[in-house]
């Protein structure tokens, strides 16, 4: 009975249930059937039934280095990633500049790219910093000599991004940080294509917004009656950008958060974007 049992098992081909995974080879089932010196009777007990020693990792690689017919190399496997520009728009108010000041805290080895404007500096900013403050004169000679790579009168001033500074990070292979309103955005769309990131920055509400511009007090009732109308306008150019993210009130880690985790997939992509300026 037991012998008809097992010449019945012997028989037929054993399939293991789901839940049990089947025995783990020993190598790869292409090495399986590489050269007799790989196969399984190499580390068969000796005649005497002593155990020969097991190869060292050395060996091992040494071995498989010969079957293959060539040296491991150490030498990464993909390349470096490309580097990155990242455009960090939305509506005035939204919290671009305070999420762009976290990020550079949080971030190492970005290169944020100081906006030139005509506009006045507000309380606690500094210049070469937050912006170049420049004179609607002087801003008006950049334009002309061509030194911007876009620019726009924004709520009657100007604001634009040097060239020089892209091209000196450029050359150094820095990852670059853009931060524009959504015209600029629209028309860095235009130069940059899909070489560069598009961010679209949101409140979690338009109320919300609003109160963070009214909080800010750096605009007169008029000014923000534009800016707010404006908002409104400008979410529906969403559909333009890559990602969005939202800077909900009080949680302004989060969002900076989500814009490095955006770096970082970015950075992951198998077909990496090439910027062209
Ligand atoms: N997550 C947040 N929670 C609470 N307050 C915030 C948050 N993010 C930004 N703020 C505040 O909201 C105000 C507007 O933010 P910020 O000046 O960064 O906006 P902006 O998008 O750069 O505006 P603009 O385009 O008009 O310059 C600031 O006072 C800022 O400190």
């Amino acid at each position: 009975m037991f012998h008809r049992f097992c010449s019945s098992l012997s028989r037929s081909s054993i399939i293991f249930p789901k839940s049990i995974k089947s025995p783990p080879l020993p190598f790869p089932r292409s090495l399986r059937r590489f050269p007799p010196s790989l196969s399984f009777s190499s580390f068969k007990m000796s005649d005497t039934d002593k155990p020969i020693p097991s190869p060292t990792k050395q060996e091992t690689l040494r071995s498989l280095e010969s079957h293959l017919g060539s040296p491991f190399t150490s030498s990464p496997i993909i390349p470096p990633p490309n580097q990155l520009i990242i455009v960090i728009s939305g509506p005035s108010g939204v919290g671009k500049d305070a999420v762009i000041n976290k990020l550079r805290e949080a971030r190492e080895h970005l290169h944020f790219v100081v906006t030139a404007t005509s506009r006045p500096m507000r309380p606690g900013e500094v210049d070469g910093k937050d912006y170049f403050f420049v004179t609607r004169d002087d801003f008006l000679s950049m334009v002309e000599n061509e030194e911007l790579l876009e620019y726009a009168l924004v709520y009657g001033e100007y604001k634009g991004i040097p060239k020089r500074q892209i091209r000196e990070s450029m050359s150094k292979g820095e990852d670059i940080v853009l931060r524009v309103d959504i015209q600029g955005a629209q028309t860095l769309r235009k130069i940059l294509g899909s070489s560069a990131v598009f961010v679209f920055l949101v409140a979690e509400s338009e109320v919300a917004m609003v109160e963070r511009l009214v909080d800010r007090k750096t605009e007169r009732q008029e000014e923000l009656l534009v800016r707010v109308a404006t908002a409104r306008e400008e979410v529906r150019h969403l559909k333009s950008f890559d990602y969005v993210v939202v800077n909900a009130k009080g949680r302004l880690d989060d969002a900076v958060r989500r814009v490095e985790a955006i770096i970082d997939a970015e950075k992951s992509r198998v077909h990496q974007r090439v910027v062209r300026i």
